[in-house]
């Protein structure tokens, strides 16, 4: 088990962000938590993280059960977390390298001796996502897709168990998306892959390897299970309670508005 979220609702003043949510994620799976803007996606990460505790129900993260001790700093260290607001927090004057490297340490910045290994394995990090041609470039002068790639990178650094990818392709081009999705499908497929989540609001993004998917809407989970249950015509409809529909293609999905289906 790599987290289980039971009857887990999260309160702030009088809205409740999240209601009843029950989630289990196994080792050897990948899920796309899958939700429109507002539906508690970050609320749930942050759960994750053991940033915040939910007002009600029981949680077990790589382990720890929640309430017992204060768990961010421990998860900080054993999930890899790629997000946006990330790339802000880089020190100006890291290069792409020093930025991978910081990852074993689970610190923003570098300042530690990395040994030799660490050095070897950021460089074959950087390799296998492609950013090994601009390893000694300041990391703040790299492209959107180039930093995501770095930030990958530095987040497989420390092994993770738990990576979590949060809307990872925010800002970038089509070509520069799908070069980055493909990377990500590629360190999925790694033997030694943590379990990824992926968390987007846009269905087409959503690659063969997430072979589970977990529907958040207002705060609720809407439906979850196999990708290919989840992400059909009919279910997507319901979700968007707008007619659409989803061709697969390629095994990637493709959404579209239909006029004409019966909901
Ligand atoms: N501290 C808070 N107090 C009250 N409401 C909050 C608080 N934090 C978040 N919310 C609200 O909870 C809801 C869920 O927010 P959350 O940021 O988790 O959504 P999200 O799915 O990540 O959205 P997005 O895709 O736009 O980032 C939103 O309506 C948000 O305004």
């Amino acid at each position: 088990m790599v987290f289980q979220l039971e009857s887990v609702s999260l309160r702030r003043g009088d809205k409740w962000l999240l209601q009843d949510i029950n989630w289990q994620v196994e080792q050897g799976q990948h899920w796309v938590l899958f939700g429109l803007n507002g539906a508690g996606k970050t609320a749930i990460l942050n759960l994750l993280n053991g940033y915040t505790f939910p007002t009600q129900g029981n949680m077990n993260v790589l382990g720890l059960e929640f309430g017992k001790t204060y768990l961010a700093e421990r998860l900080r260290k054993q999930i890899g977390f790629v997000s946006y607001s990330l790339q802000e927090k880089i020190h100006p004057g890291d290069n792409a390298f020093e930025v991978v490297l910081s990852g074993a340490f689970a610190s923003i910045g570098l300042y530690e001796t990395p040994t030799d290994e660490m050095r070897k394995k950021a460089v074959g990090l950087l390799e296998n996502l492609g950013c090994l041609v601009y390893a000694n470039r300041e990391y703040h002068t790299l492209s959107q897709g180039e930093k995501q790639r770095v930030l990958i990178a530095r987040a497989l650094m420390a092994e993770p168990k738990l990576l979590i990818l949060d809307e990872p392709t925010n800002g970038l081009d089509f070509i520069a998306r799908e070069q980055l999705l493909e990377s990500i499908e590629k360190a999925a497929k790694e033997p030694a892959a943590p379990t990824i989540v992926y968390v987007t609001h846009h269905v087409e993004e959503i690659l063969p390897v997430f072979n589970k998917t977990l529907l958040l809407k207002e705060g609720k989970v809407f439906s979850s299970g196999n990708t290919t249950d989840m992400i059909s015509s009919d279910n997507l409809s319901r979700f968007f309670q707008i007619p659409v529909q989803v061709i697969w293609k390629s095994q990637r999905p493709l959404l579209s508005r239909a006029e004409e289906i019966e909901l």
